[in-house]
């Protein structure tokens, strides 16, 4: 069933587990999360970034948010675990805007770059406008560095935990991102993985209401060698360890945002099937060696967080 965001963390955050939010930018990512989620009877929460929505409308971004709600809705209302659909890093009006118009659970309202009143200011005013549509969301507080579609933040700017509890009193947001340390995409530190879990627990104490993590790929080396083996460059690639993630959730992080892993699997899979198949060209075929992938990783976190069995 198609369900409000929060729900689905008041939950997790009640019993200290976490829901990964699955980035994806179209139907065969889709499908692969659902199929894993489903088999794991683990609650669901999708997300797409503005860009996704840009691409999926192929420039129209009303087009875009209703193509994903429609997609996602169409197999929630007829499944019986929950799925909620996400805007992730909402940066500008008119996409959060298009979300809620469209039917969207939750919306981020990303201004992390801003000064902290104009942060404050801005997430207030989505949040007046959301919660009068029911919908849910989530700020950020702190940079993460790193690249992602069009966020990028020169280096890591540390959530203040006196200044979340201002932040979640002053604006009603429903769940928070605190950086502490993780950054977007495959590169994410130059030398061992190192995460403030002092900080991360003086948020939770001090907010007491569901919290995220950005940039939580483990960028799995299985998967890195795999595609390496066939032909990708991704040198360096190093990401949040699941011992790390399983500490996060421990002390507070209910919602676990993971999209290069997908993205990591499913070239990994398509790879090695163009390789080793030159005579296909039947995209449900090469799409599917990807999807398959995608599959695994989707199953193996949904078991590590926490979740697998809590729908
Ligand atoms: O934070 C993320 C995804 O992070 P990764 O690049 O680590 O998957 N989306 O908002
Ligand atoms: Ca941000
Ligand atoms: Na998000
Ligand atoms: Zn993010």
């Amino acid at each position: 069933m198609y369900v409000n965001t929060k729900d689905i963390l008041e939950k997790a955050s009640k019993e200290y587990y976490a829901v990964p939010a699955f980035n994806i930018n179209n139907m065969e990512f889709f499908h692969a999360i659902l199929e894993g989620a489903i088999e794991k009877r683990a609650p669901l929460i999708i997300e797409t970034s503005e860009g996704a929505i840009k691409y999926a409308g192929n420039g129209d971004i009303h087009k875009g948010a209703k193509y994903f709600v429609e997609l996602v809705r169409l197999f929630a209302d007829s499944v019986d675990i929950p799925i909620a659909l996400h805007l992730d890093h909402g940066k500008h009006f008119e996409y959060i805007i298009a979300a809620i118009k469209a039917g969207y659970s939750s919306v981020m309202i990303d201004a992390s770059e801003e000064p902290f009143e104009e942060n404050m200011k801005k997430t207030k005013e989505i949040v007046k406008i959301a919660h009068a549509a029911g919908v849910s969301v989530e700020a950020e507080l702190g940079q993460l560095a790193g690249i992602e579609d069009n966020v990028s933040a020169a280096e890591n700017v540390l959530v203040d935990p006196e200044q979340a509890k201002i932040f979640v009193e002053e604006t009603g947001v429903d769940f928070l991102a605190p950086a502490i340390g993780t950054s977007h995409g495959a590169f994410k530190f130059k030398g061992e993985a190192k995460l403030d879990f002092e900080r991360l627990q003086k948020v939770k104490k001090l907010t007491g209401i569901p919290l995220v993590l950005h940039g939580a790929s483990s960028v799995l080396p299985e998967y890195v060698k795999l595609a390496e083996e066939y032909g990708a460059d991704l040198g360096g690639a190093k990401g949040v360890p699941e011992e790390e993630l399983k500490k996060c959730v421990q002390f507070g992080i209910n919602k676990v945002n993971t999209d290069t892993d997908l993205r990591i699997a499913f070239i990994a899979g398509m790879r090695k099937f163009l390789k080793e198949n030159p005579k296909e060209f039947d995209p449900r075929h090469y799409l599917g060696a990807g999807k398959k992938l995608v599959k695994e990783v989707v199953m193996n976190r949904l078991e590590f967080l926490g979740c697998a069995g809590k729908a």
